[in-house]
């Protein structure tokens, strides 16, 4: 039997920060999401998109040189800081303070952004949440896990989990390993799935939202952009994990009714957030 804390309304609620009447963009949260590279563009700008809609004020997302034209034209709002490549991110470098930093989607695994990554790992002074190819990055250096900040947020699908902690022979010892590394290095792990884990430290968080529907590329890239996004607005960061999954999954449960599980794809949970938002007031 499950003997953490499941996340419904109720739970949800107690974490949950109406906007301020009196707010502007500037005191919203700055989110930086660094990520895509040839052919995968589309990934980054699910997730700067998905910052976006999820509140923060000002997102600025850092590409390869051939993504300026791309995430420029596909979402107006965002801000945009290139690489001197053309292809893949070789030398993250930005002149400001995100109030929370998403790396991964669609990044790749090149070298020379497996050392930006490092570089990054290093100076960063960022609350950061680390998804998808960043996330396989480190599990081919495991020795950076230890550069990891406290509290940084990880969201590995089951195959990323895998790579991260290696192989598992049962639910049990999932989540006993899962938690060692929660505990080790004092990181959130939001363990993707059907349904969604999160844990931290022996604290296991069962999300109730989301449906197969969820089950469609770019779906991960859209969470890490909202849980992103709600780090940049001051959550911290359980909260922000929590949440993020919890508005996510939601997405996918008001919109089946319309779109079925087939048509569903990951810009109608991005579509979504609004009404998911809502139905928390
Ligand atoms: N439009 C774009 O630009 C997009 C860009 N994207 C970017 O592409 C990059 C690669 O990311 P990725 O996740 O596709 O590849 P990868 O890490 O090899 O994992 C795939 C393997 O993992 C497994 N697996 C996955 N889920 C599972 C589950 N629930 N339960 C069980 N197993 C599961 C499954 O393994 P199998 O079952 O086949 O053995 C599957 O074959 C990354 O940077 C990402 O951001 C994508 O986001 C798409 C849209
Ligand atoms: N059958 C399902 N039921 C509920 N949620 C699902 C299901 N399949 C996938 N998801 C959710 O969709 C997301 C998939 O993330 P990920 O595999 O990283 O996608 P991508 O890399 O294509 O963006 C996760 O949040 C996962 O929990
Ligand atoms: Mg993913």
């Amino acid at each position: 039997m499950f003997s953490g804390i499941l996340l419904d309304k109720k739970e949800i609620l107690k974490y949950y920060k109406p906007i301020a009447v009196d707010t502007h963009k500037g005191i919203q949260g700055h989110a930086l999401l660094i990520g895509g590279s040839y052919g995968k563009m589309g990934a980054v700008c699910l997730s700067s998109k998905a910052a976006l809609k999820t509140g923060c004020g000002l997102v600025t997302a850092f590409v390869p040189k051939c993504g300026y034209d791309i995430v420029q034209i596909s979402i107006p709002e965002v801000m945009v800081l290139t690489d001197e490549k053309r292809k893949c991110i070789s030398n993250i470098n930005f002149d400001f303070q995100p109030n929370a930093i998403g790396i991964g989607p669609g990044i790749g695994q090149d070298e020379v952004t497996q050392k930006t990554f490092l570089k990054l790992l290093r100076t960063n002074k960022s609350p950061l949440v680390i998804d998808a190819d960043a996330l396989n990055i480190l599990s081919k250096n495991k020795a950076w896990f230890l550069l990891l900040p406290a509290r940084t947020i990880l969201t590995p699908h089951p195959k990323e989990l895998e790579r991260l902690i290696g192989e598992w022979n049962s639910e049990e010892e999932k989540f006993e390993k899962t938690i060692s590394f929660s505990l080790q290095y004092n990181v959130i792990v939001v363990m993707k799935g059907a349904p969604t884990h999160i844990v931290d430290g022996e604290t296991i968080y069962k999300n109730t939202t989301g449906n197969p529907a969820l089950a469609t590329a770019g779906s991960g890239d859209v969470l890490t952009g909202m849980i992103t996004s709600l780090l940049a607005q001051s959550y911290e960061a359980v909260q922000a994990a929590i949440l993020g999954v919890y508005l996510h999954g939601l997405t996918a449960d008001i919109a089946l009714p319309k779109t079925g599980f087939q048509s569903f794809i990951a810009s109608d949970i991005i579509g979504h957030i609004g009404e998911a938002f809502l139905s928390l007031e």
